[in-house]
């Protein structure tokens, strides 16, 4: 049963993809097209990632780990999607002799040309292309959907990449209730539910379209009543460059405090969804949220708002949080400056090191990319 309330309630079950072998296939040649800026040591990504998981088990967190829920499938329905994302010619005798662990890994790092030839001929003139992709981006949980109160939003990503994702979750996780972002862009780093409301960035990820589409649907669902919508500018709309999701400029560790990354958020533009219309909120975000959030709203900007400090937390993802329980949450050690003043605003901050995730690079990665909250309560 799924139940998320809020951004700053309690993380009772959550999802996670360990990283794996995608990660040992990122060449200088596909990291554009893969969503990377950098190549990271894969054997101590995979410690970080360990690491972070085991911090939230701590904690008493139900972790679902996507790696694992995927073996749950038959082995038919795994051929068939196997089938489904090859861009060769697969022999499907040849795949009905492998066992259900090495179906799943086709399904998540790929399937080379190279391996795919000793699955049976095929015809190609160079080896370095994939004839299934990998799922690089797995590990990032959160974007490829998302919950708010029981229903699960599968979401609709902008970069080719990344597309495969939002139907391999929906038939792990099996919701019950599923909205279908059909029309734009939609990802859940951009999506923060307040307690019957939505906090939402779009412009860079998702998009305008997109939340025409699922806003209507999610009042009339009676999942929200208004909504705060952030747009999201950057230089250059990229795959792997820029500014991302909200989830890499802001941040909401409790309902009082937000992480606030001002040099940038200041000057961007704020609507309103309330009614049936979309207004435009001339005042900057942090006062906006003020009416939504609490009166009283401790704003915590990235690095003390002191140029090198703000710009080096920001691009180390020091809004990139997952809060686990009331006035907790789990963040990267490296930013030192910000969870100290989180600290001071009296938030127990969890730390792990993150120095191989955060070379994802890209459109910046932390803990709260690589977690789906399903109970949030
Ligand atoms: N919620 C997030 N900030 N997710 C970051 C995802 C990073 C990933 N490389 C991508 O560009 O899709």
């Amino acid at each position: 049963m799924l139940n998320v309330k809020a951004e700053y309630s309690p993380l009772k079950k959550v999802v996670v993809a360990s990283p794996g072998k995608e990660k040992y296939r990122l060449t200088p040649k596909t990291l554009y097209e893969l969503q990377y800026a950098e190549i990271p040591d894969p054997v101590e990504l995979k410690k970080e990632h360990d690491e972070f998981v085991q911090k939230m088990k701590n904690e008493g967190i139900d972790v679902v780990n996507v790696r694992e829920e995927i073996l749950k499938m038959s082995k038919n329905e795994l051929i068939s999607l196997i089938l489904e994302s090859s861009e060769c010619q697969l022999n499907e005798s040849a795949l009905e002799n492998l066992n259900k662990e090495e179906l799943a890994d086709i399904l998540i790092s790929g399937l080379t040309a190279v391996e795919a030839k000793k699955l049976g001929s095929i015809l190609i003139p160079e080896d370095e292309e994939f004839c299934i992709k990998p799922l690089e981006n797995i590990m990032f949980t959160r974007d490829p959907g998302m919950v708010i109160g029981k229903t699960y939003i599968k979401g609709k990503m902008r970069w080719e990449s990344r597309r495969r994702e939002p139907d391999l979750l929906v038939k792990i996780l099996k919701p019950e209730n599923v909205l279908e972002a059909r029309k734009g862009y939609f990802e859940g780093g951009d999506f923060f539910p307040i307690d019957g409301k939505l906090l939402m960035g779009f412009g860079t990820r998702s998009s305008a379209l997109g939340l025409s589409y699922v806003l209507p649907r999610l009042k009339e669902m009676g999942e929200i009543d208004e909504a705060i919508l952030v747009r999201l500018e950057t230089p250059e709309l990229h795959p792997n460059k820029g500014i991302g999701h909200l989830d890499t400029v802001m941040g909401v560790p409790a309902k009082d405090v937000i992480i606030y990354y001002k040099n940038y958020l200041d000057n961007v533009k704020v609507y309103l969804y309330k009614g049936s219309d979309i207004i435009r909120d001339q005042r900057p975000l942090r006062e906006v949220l003020k009416d939504y959030l609490s009166k009283d709203l401790r704003v915590v900007n990235i690095g003390n708002a002191e140029y090198y400090d703000e710009e080096r937390e920001h691009w180390l993802l020091a809004s990139n949080i997952i809060v686990i329980d009331t006035n907790k949450i789990i963040a990267y050690e490296h930013n030192r400056i910000t969870n100290k003043l989180l600290e001071e605003v009296g938030i127990k901050v969890i730390t792990f090191k993150g120095n191989e995730i955060i070379k994802e690079g890209g459109e910046r990665s932390g803990p709260r990319c690589m977690t789906m909250p399903l109970i949030k309560q």
